[in-house]
């Protein structure tokens, strides 16, 4: 699946008109990542559709979705931009950004410094990176590029190998490990408990996909995880205050509406 998009992605490069410029007050991803707002920090994704589950939320407005994780504690939010396999949009992530005083990450499929820019323009604070896509050492030319551009990256890994190549070279800031096998689509939070360990101290370490319980939450944190990126399970709550207060078991912070 991962090599059907990175295809995909190719042939849209080809196409990529950059947007104009945006003036955007930059927030730090990794700052409100180190001080979550519950125990352990949520990236809340706007998501309406995957190449696993299809559309997910039919009934989707993004920005309203964007304001309500904002308004429930949310400490980030992801934003999906990629169109074919998501039914994402650039414009989403900048409608979005206008409204919450949150960190947002650009969730794409990032190839090239061309996005990079891409990303700058249209107001992402973050972008994902996926290890398992390149060499590491273009990961890292790419990580060093958003970084001088003044982004954060996520670095996410699928496996135990795909961290220890990338810990060879460098140590990302934040790194992501995603439960989702990418052939299969399962998800399973063994992931995150395997590669935990690994995880340097410095590192934030975000657990990504199949998180839906409170127990899920509770298994995480307990491996060790400093935050979770979750998606599918906000969107099919009947609202993301709901969603975010059945993730925490009730837990609230002070600016939930
Ligand atoms: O979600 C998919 O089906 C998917 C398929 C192939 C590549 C990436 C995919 N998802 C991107 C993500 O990493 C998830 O959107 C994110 O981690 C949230 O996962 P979930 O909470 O399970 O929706």
């Amino acid at each position: 699946m991962l090599k059907k998009i990175i295809e995909t992605k190719m042939e849209e490069l080809d196409q990529l008109v950059l947007p104009p410029g945006i003036s955007v007050e930059r927030k730090s991803l990794f700052q409100h990542l180190s001080h979550p707002n519950r125990k352990v920090g949520l990236i809340a994704e706007v998501k309406k559709a995957s190449p696993s589950k299809g559309v997910i939320k039919e009934n989707f407005h993004p920005v309203e979705i964007g304001k309500a994780y904002d308004e429930s504690g949310a400490d980030a939010i992801s934003v999906l931009t990629d169109r074919t396999y998501f039914q994402g949009h650039r414009s989403y992530l900048t409608a979005i950004k206008e409204e919450v005083n949150l960190p947002i990450l650009r969730k794409d499929f990032i190839i090239s410094p061309l996005q990079i820019e891409e990303s700058v323009r249209i107001g992402a604070d973050a972008i994902l990176l996926i290890a398992g896509i390149f060499e590491v050492e273009k990961l890292q030319e790419l990580y060093t590029i958003a970084y001088e551009k003044g982004l954060e990256c996520l670095v996410e890994v699928h496996s135990k190998e795909e961290l220890e190549e990338v810990l060879s070279v460098f140590t990302p800031e934040i790194i992501g490990v995603n439960n989702r096998n990418l052939k299969t689509f399962e998800t399973s939070l063994e992931q995150t408990e395997r590669l935990s360990s690994l995880i340097p101290k410095n590192s934030l370490f975000i657990s990504e996909s199949g998180i839906h319980t409170h127990a899920d939450v509770d298994r995480v944190y307990r491996a060790g995880a400093n935050g979770i990126l979750v998606g599918e399970s906000l969107m099919r709550a009947n609202t993301p205050a709901e969603g975010i207060q059945t993730l925490f078991g009730g837990e609230t912070v002070a600016n939930e509406a």
